[in-house]
């Protein structure tokens, strides 16, 4: 029986992919062999050395201290793309509420008291204080072209804005994907003194802190609008706020606010709702729960942050063994030495690496001893091993 602990509310659809005859789902596992969570932050927790992967139903990982995991051999997965359809359209609401006054003009029809006719009168005499701007024309910068800012691109550009878009490392599926109409900018300084808007779509980095900073505000037009659903710490806050009070930003969407924001007439804040529609929460909890299932009962790697890709098909006639290993030299031959002095003939072998860490899945002829799984783990650069028993 497999343990899962949970560190969030993950959605009963994914849960439903692990079946409860092998799997036990708890939020208060004591030695689980895995965690589901979303935005719990793991930094500061105890993380039981029972652990063998965390799958994150989302797609930001820095809540979670993947460094660690990777030094433990714990591979950390996550759900690329399953919530970026949901995080694009609150972008293009963001977008909208602070280009056409929506949120104040809201207040101010609610707070409308008397007759159909006052009503009418005082509507017609107020709404010249919410007249906005339209979205068609303007410029809007997009950084980060993956999962969700090429959707957001595409998106923007089919509502008739000139998209300028900034992402040294894109994919070649997102660039495969991303609209024609979307222009390169050579750097974040041209993209930002070209823009009207501009939407982050990248992760919490140490390079990517403060990305978003006075200078670059300062050149960007006049009135214009930031949109931060991304993380906070990505926008010099300071910064923004600033340009909000002396005019150059018109409106600031975050979607993670502190208590300076919040106080602002001039900043939309949304309560970390990205992500938070049935189908991201369905899609992400289905994605990550299954990557979970296929690690723990056959060693499979599928979308790991810390990871290489790993999958073979099971083979032999004994168990499967796998080794989360540094990747230097001569560890397979240690490896295969230990097996080969155990009387054990390999059928099948995948050894794969990523930076520092290498990954092997062996598919032996007969099973393996307790004693021997004791010697790999005694192989010095070795992190973590597991025994799968044939199904
Ligand atoms: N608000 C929410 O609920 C919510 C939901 C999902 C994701 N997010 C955040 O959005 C981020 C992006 O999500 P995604 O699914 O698009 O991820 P993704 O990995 O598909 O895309 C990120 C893109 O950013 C690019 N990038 C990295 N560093 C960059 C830099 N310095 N300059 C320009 N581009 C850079 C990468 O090359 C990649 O293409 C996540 O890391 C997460 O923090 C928030
Ligand atoms: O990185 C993400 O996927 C989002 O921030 C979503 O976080 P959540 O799962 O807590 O809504």
């Amino acid at each position: 029986m497999y343990k899962i602990l949970t560190l969030n509310n993950i959605s009963v659809k994914g849960l439903s992919r692990l079946p409860r005859e092998d799997y036990e789902i708890t939020s208060e596992a004591s030695h689980p062999d895995a965690i589901l969570l979303r935005s719990f932050k793991m930094h500061d927790m105890d993380i039981p050395e029972s652990v063998a992967a965390i799958g994150r139903a989302g797609a930001g990982v820095n809540n979670i201290p993947v460094d660690k995991m990777t030094q433990r051999g714990v591979p950390v997965f996550n759900a690329p793309g399953a919530n970026a359809n949901a995080v694009k359209e609150l972008v293009l609401a963001g977008l909208l509420l602070a280009s056409r006054n929506i949120y104040p003009a809201m207040k101010f029809a609610a707070s409308l008291e008397g007759t159909d006719a006052e009503i009418s009168a005082a509507v017609e005499s107020g709404k010249k204080n919410y007249v906005g701007c339209e979205l068609h024309s303007k410029t809007f910068g997009v950084i980060g072209l993956g999962a969700i800012g090429r959707r957001v691109a595409n998106a923007a550009s089919a509502l008739g804005m000139k998209v300028v878009g900034y992402d040294p490392q894109i994919s070649v599926e997102n660039a495969w994907r991303l609209s024609r109409n979307v222009e390169q900018a050579i750097n974040l300084d041209h993209l930002f003194s070209q823009c009207d808007a501009v939407s982050v779509h990248v992760p919490l980095l140490d390079v990517t802190k403060g990305l978003v900073n006075k200078s670059r505000i300062e050149s960007m037009n006049d009135g214009g609008i930031i949109v931060n659903l991304a993380r906070g710490g990505i926008c010099d806050d300071d910064a923004v706020l600033a340009a909000l009070d002396s005019g150059k930003l018109s409106a600031y969407v975050i979607d993670f606010p502190t208590a300076q924001l919040i106080k602002h007439p001039k900043v939309i804040s949304f309560p970390h709702l990205g992500a938070s529609t049935e189908e991201a929460e369905e899609n992400c909890a289905i994605m990550v729960a299954d990557q979970v299932r296929e690690f723990l009962e056959d060693g499979t790697v599928t979308n790991s942050v810390n990871f290489p890709e790993a999958t073979m098909p099971r083979g032999g006639t004994g168990c499967r063994v796998t080794i989360a290993n540094a990747n230097v030299p001569n560890m397979v031959g240690q490896i295969s030495t230990i097996l080969a002095n155990a009387g054990l003939n390999i059928a099948d072998l995948l050894n794969k690496s990523r930076g520092d860490l290498a990954y092997t899945i062996i598919d032996l002829d007969g099973n393996i001893e307790e004693a021997s799984l004791q010697a790999l783990r005694k192989i010095d650069g070795v992190l973590a091993v597991r025994h799968l028993p044939n199904k």
